[in-house]
């Protein structure tokens, strides 16, 4: 296909996924040039597009997270297997190995990042990288490199590359001094760990691309997130996945939140289904790029309550972590998520009663088949 052809149809491309709705006219990077990095505007990769025809070329990063396998299980199921690639700097486990396309990326090897960029033809992007709440209090200069530094790298890659471009934030983007209950999307946001603070400023700096180089970022915040064949990263909402393993397990389970501590969760297939929802959201639909999704809120006492239903026998007790519970004391208790609900038809498929069964039912599987093996 002529390189003119295909640029005129990314140029265009650019200016129909710039429609913001905000009524403020968008000069793309490619027209005025120069990208943020200053790469030259006909440099060879900018032949290669993305036809609304063919599967997206997809690369997550951070995939060998909580999140991320999952992810690529979804995807490859509607774009094909070799049309996602999953990355992350650890080795992955054997099953993960072998489900499908696997490569090492350093997000913050901007170099190797676009080469696989590059190489690859990549044309969406998730951005899974990060440290979590918890992690990230721990080690702050780290989270500072790998969420922010990081992110940048992304966003310019992105932008170079007329990636569409998904990054989550999450309901620590907020802080003691947003509206809790229920919090909207917009509203001050003041967190007070390096995590939060990092997501707001994905949050903002996805949006300025959008705005000035019409870049087509799309991010949602998730609540935390729970899921039966992941274990999370280091959060502050970890209490909540870890609750099932030890019920299944020991029957005793120490919770390091005070009980009556509310947050906004989520069942991970919803979490899923959501960012591919946004993502194949038509761009006139997006009346924001940074959109509340919201299912459930509990505290560990009520999802305790209901985990016992299916496990009478357990035994919890607390022993709160100073820094999880000022942590989650600064957090939103309930998610206002109408504007996704309105915008491109968001519906959560799971409640409480609903989760838990369903984890129940994953993990009394897995484990009958661990006991077979
Ligand atoms: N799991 C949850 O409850 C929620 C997650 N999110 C967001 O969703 C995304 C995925 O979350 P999880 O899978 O739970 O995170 P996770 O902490 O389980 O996984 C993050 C991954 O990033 C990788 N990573 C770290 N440094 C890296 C680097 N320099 N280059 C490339 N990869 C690097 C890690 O190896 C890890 O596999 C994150 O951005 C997180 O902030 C948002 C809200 C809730
Ligand atoms: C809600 C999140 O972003 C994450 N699970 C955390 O607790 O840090």
């Amino acid at each position: 296909m002529p390189i003119v052809k295909n640029v005129s149809r990314a140029v265009s491309q650019l200016l129909q996924s710039s429609g913001c709705g905000c009524g403020i006219s968008i000069v793309p990077v490619r027209c005025i040039g120069v990208s943020p990095r200053q790469v030259a505007s006909d440099a060879s990769f900018h032949s290669v597009s993305f036809s609304d025809t063919d599967h997206p070329r997809v690369l997550i990063t951070g995939g060998l997270g909580q999140l991320g396998v999952g992810l690529a299980k979804l995807l490859r199921k509607h774009f094909g297997k070799n049309n996602v690639i999953l990355s992350d700097i650890r080795k992955p486990a054997d099953n993960v190995f072998y489900s499908g396309p696997f490569i090492y990326a350093d997000i913050l090897d901007y170099k190797n990042l676009r080469e696989i960029v590059v190489n690859n033809r990549i044309t969406w992007l998730f951005h899974y990288s990060a440290l979590l709440s918890a992690v990230g209090e721990a080690n702050v200069p780290l989270a500072r490199a790998v969420n922010i530094t990081g992110l940048h790298n992304v966003l310019d890659i992105a932008a170079e590359h007329n990636l569409r471009l998904f990054v989550p934030s999450t309901i620590g983007a907020f802080g003691p001094t947003s509206p809790r209950d229920p919090t909207p999307d917009l509203c001050i946001q003041r967190p007070r760990t390096i995590y939060g603070v990092s997501k707001v400023h994905a949050e903002l700096m996805g949006e300025y691309y959008h705005y000035r180089y019409g870049l087509d970022f799309r991010c949602l915040r998730y609540p935390g997130i729970i899921s039966a064949d992941s274990q999370p990263g280091g959060g502050t909402t970890d209490y909540a996945v870890q609750i099932f393993h030890d019920a299944m397990k020991t029957g005793k389970f120490q919770c390091n939140l005070k009980p009556d501590t509310r947050l906004p969760m989520m069942y991970i297939d919803d979490c899923l289904r959501a960012t591919l929802e946004v993502m194949e959201a038509p761009a006139e639909a997006l009346s924001m790029r940074t959109y509340n999704i919201s299912a459930m809120s509990f505290t560990p006492e009520e999802l305790a309550q209901e985990v016992q239903k299916h496990v009478p026998e357990l035994q919890v007790t607390y022993n709160v972590d100073e820094v999880r519970q000022a942590i989650a004391d600064s957090w939103p208790m309930n998610f206002d998520d109408r504007n996704a609900r309105r915008d491109w038809g968001w519906k959560h498929d799971y409640d409480l009663p609903e989760l838990v069964t369903t984890m129940f039912s994953f993990l009394g599987s897995d484990s009958r088949i661990a006991q077979a093996n």
